[in-house]
């Protein structure tokens, strides 16, 4: 649905359902466990997750109860993402961002943990299939914000 309104608001509707076709969805639970020599003054002994962009087209995320999820803003700022039953966290990949040609902001993200209790969290990726070829949108060229001048398969593309 997402990924629709996002084609959609660049006026590709024509490619939606080809570009829909193009991915498969994994789920990952994921167990973060309290850093052994957590202490609130040494940022590095707190990384849960080490900072990161995801390479695939969308996350879906949510954390169960205990934060930690970080997100990286435009403007290099870290802001703290609450957990809540009630919603799921939608975050541009690598993938989405080159097709689009820069369009869409795909930011750094990390888990960094703060206290003393373990913490789980669910992602939904949304991932190119292998034979598919990542190429930018020509349409969307004049705005050339990120360079991915050339086409690659995805197995390129995620080792890149
Ligand atoms: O556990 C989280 O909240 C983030 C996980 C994540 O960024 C990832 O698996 O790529
Ligand atoms: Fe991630």
């Amino acid at each position: 649905m997402v990924r629709r309104m996002i084609m959609e608001s660049f006026e590709l509707e024509k490619y939606i359902d080809g570009h829909l076709n193009s991915t498969y969805n994994t789920l990952r639970m994921m167990e973060y466990t309290i850093p052994p020599l957590l202490d609130a003054d040494d940022e590095e002994s707190k990384v849960g997750l080490r900072a990161h962009t995801d390479k695939n087209m969308i996350t879906i995320l949510h954390q169960h109860e205990v934060d930690g999820l970080e997100v990286k803003t435009k403007d290099e700022k870290w802001i703290k993402v609450k957990p809540s039953h009630d919603y799921f966290l939608v975050m541009v990949g690598d993938s989405l961002c080159a097709i689009l040609n820069g369009r869409v902001f795909c930011p750094y993200h990390r888990v960094m943990m703060m206290g003393k209790k373990k913490r789980y969290s669910t992602a939904l990726f949304s991932v190119p299939k292998p034979e598919v070829i990542i190429v930018h949108q020509k349409s969307l060229s004049t705005k050339n914000i990120r360079v991915y001048s050339n086409p690659m398969n995805t197995k390129s593309f995620f080792t890149s």
